[in-house]
């Protein structure tokens, strides 16, 4: 494929992985913990495959200890007003936007995203979330129900120590999608990063106590999946919020239905997106390249089950492997890189799999399909034509940089084909016909929409999806109702009447 490649070797990024060790591997208490005790976890940077930092899995007191902090910074957080509240996690927003790079390196070694990408999309991300959640948290109230002489009002509270479990691909934004609407609620949070994305959660940890944050109201632990799974069963939390796969969701969700803990769980996807013959195809192609090739195509709402009708099937391949020419891999400190590594060898080894599979049930390779000559773990963007849906490739999530395209004639059969899957994360249309675009998207068994575009998360939004892909929803004013619950207070102004 005639990607352009930078440099083989990233030497600009020798200093920035000098400093990527954090202090100690926990934030506790509002200070930095550390326990030798547990089990080493090696972050590498996945552009070069070397260790850049070690920290260490939390051990049974590690986690005893930030619960208990947890639990004991809740009562002092909570006891604030809401606007006192939303000052602090405004000024965290402000420390973010002005470190802005050093953290987006920070999120680049730790996942190996091209910096032209973490810079827009990561820090600042988590910055609106702050300071969107950190607006609300002032006014965030029940309700008044006159009944007659009587009446009810209604208490919003918070609801406790929450938990949140990240996923490796957006360690920054994760931590603060989970943690900013917690804590405008008056929560406090264990945050508990992905083993494999271990360093960013740390700084927003340290920015938000940095703001005026109480000891004990965010805390960080890191971990394999046990601790993630320790801290959701244990009696001091009442609420966990997992990003992951649909299986470690499954899990999650069955310990916490035990406990009768509040979930959200934000999963994996295989969404659609169809593009019909009338739509503008440079258009369409651009969103089918964002929806299929950000982030390396480790997204979980990306739309990799691409339909094109028949009749501009073959323009749409041309014009889409043109512009695949515009991919630039190499160094992704590079800002001229818009296009990295997978996060890791056995993400990168996952994605070659399916690549191989697609090739053996006979669906037609249109461009990359391979590692690139690289060091790190790249795998180039690939395009696969002809797929059907019984493929492998057409019904697992990958999470890699694999396009699945497929050949449709009309919207009644393609809308079938679109939902025939046990995923509902997003779901996307192309087409200049504004009547069906709002009929295939009623018609969308799925969270998160999209007309003439893909892959937009904006903080004001609600976010998530329905079937396997998840319960709740993240972000806008939805998020509230996940991490607060109500209390009825019913006044009575006239004596009881009773029975007897
Ligand atoms: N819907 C959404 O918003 C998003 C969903 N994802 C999904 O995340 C997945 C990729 O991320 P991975 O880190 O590989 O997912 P994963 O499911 O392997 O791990 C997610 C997190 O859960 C923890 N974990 C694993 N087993 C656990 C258990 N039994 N109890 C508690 N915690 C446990 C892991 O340590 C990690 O922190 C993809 O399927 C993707 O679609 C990723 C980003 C956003």
């Amino acid at each position: 494929m005639n990607c352009v490649y930078l440099s083989k070797h990233p030497s600009g990024a020798t200093k920035a992985m000098q400093n990527a060790q954090p202090t100690a591997s926990h934030f506790i208490n509002g200070a930095y913990v550390e326990d030798t005790d547990g089990a080493p976890i090696e972050c590498i940077y996945p552009a070069t495959g070397k260790v850049i930092a070690t920290l260490h899995e939390a051990t049974p007191a590690i986690v005893d200890q930030a619960l208990s902090a947890a639990k004991a910074g809740q009562k002092i957080w909570a006891a604030m007003t809401g606007t006192e509240r939303g000052r602090i996690l405004r000024r965290a927003a402000d420390i973010i936007r002005d470190r802005n790079r050093e953290l987006s390196v920070l999120e680049t070694l730790d996942t190996g995203k091209p910096l032209q990408e973490t810079l827009v999309a990561d820090a600042t991300s988590g910055a609106d979330a702050l300071e969107y959640f950190g607006g609300l948290a002032g006014s965030i109230t029940g309700e008044h129900i006159q009944l007659g002489q009587d009446w009810v009002y209604t208490i919003r509270e918070p609801l406790g120590v929450c938990v949140g479990i990240g996923a490796w691909n957006y360690p920054t934004q994760i931590a603060c999608w989970k943690g900013a609407p917690a804590l405008a609620c008056g929560n406090s949070m264990v945050f508990k990063p992905s083993e494999t994305t271990p360093l960013c959660a740390l700084k927003i940890a340290e920015i938000l106590h940095e703001a005026g944050l109480p000891a004990g109201v965010y805390n960080v632990v890191q971990g394999r999946g046990a601790v993630g799974a320790s801290l959701v069963i244990d009696p001091r939390v009442s609420k966990v919020s997992l990003t992951g796969s649909v299986p470690t969701g499954r899990k999650v969700y069955a310990a916490a239905a035990e406990r009768m803990k509040h979930v959200t769980m934000e999963l994996g996807g295989k969404s659609p997106l169809i593009i019909f013959e009338d739509a503008d195809i440079d258009n369409a192609v651009s969103g089918a390249i964002l929806g299929n090739f950000y982030s390396s195509g480790q997204v979980c709402s990306n739309g990799t089950r691409v339909f094109v009708q028949k009749d501009i099937k073959k323009a749409f391949l041309k014009r889409l492997k043109e512009r695949l020419e515009g991919a630039v891999m190499g160094d992704p400190l590079d800002e001229a890189t818009n296009f990295g590594p997978m996060v890791s060898a056995d993400q990168m080894n996952i994605v070659l799999g399916y690549i191989n599979k697609g090739t053996e049930e006979g669906a037609t390779l249109v461009a990359g399909g391979k590692m690139a000559d690289l060091d790190g773990f790249f795998v180039e963007p690939t395009v696969f034509a002809d797929v059907t849906d019984g493929m492998t490739i057409a019904r697992e999530e990958i999470f890699g940089p694999v396009m699945a395209v497929f050949d449709f004639e009309t919207e009644e059969e393609v809308m079938a084909r679109a939902n025939d899957t046990e995923f509902g994360l997003a779901a996307g249309v192309f087409t200049n016909d504004l009547t069906r675009a709002h009929r295939v998207v009623a018609g969308f068994e799925a969270g998160t929409c999209y007309i003439n575009t893909y892959n937009l998360a904006p903080v004001e939004a609600p976010f998530g999806g329905s079937k396997a892909s998840g319960v709740g929803r993240e972000n806008s004013k939805e998020a509230i109702n996940h991490y607060s619950e109500v209390k009825t207070v019913y006044v009575a102004m006239t004596p009881v009447e009773s029975q007897f």
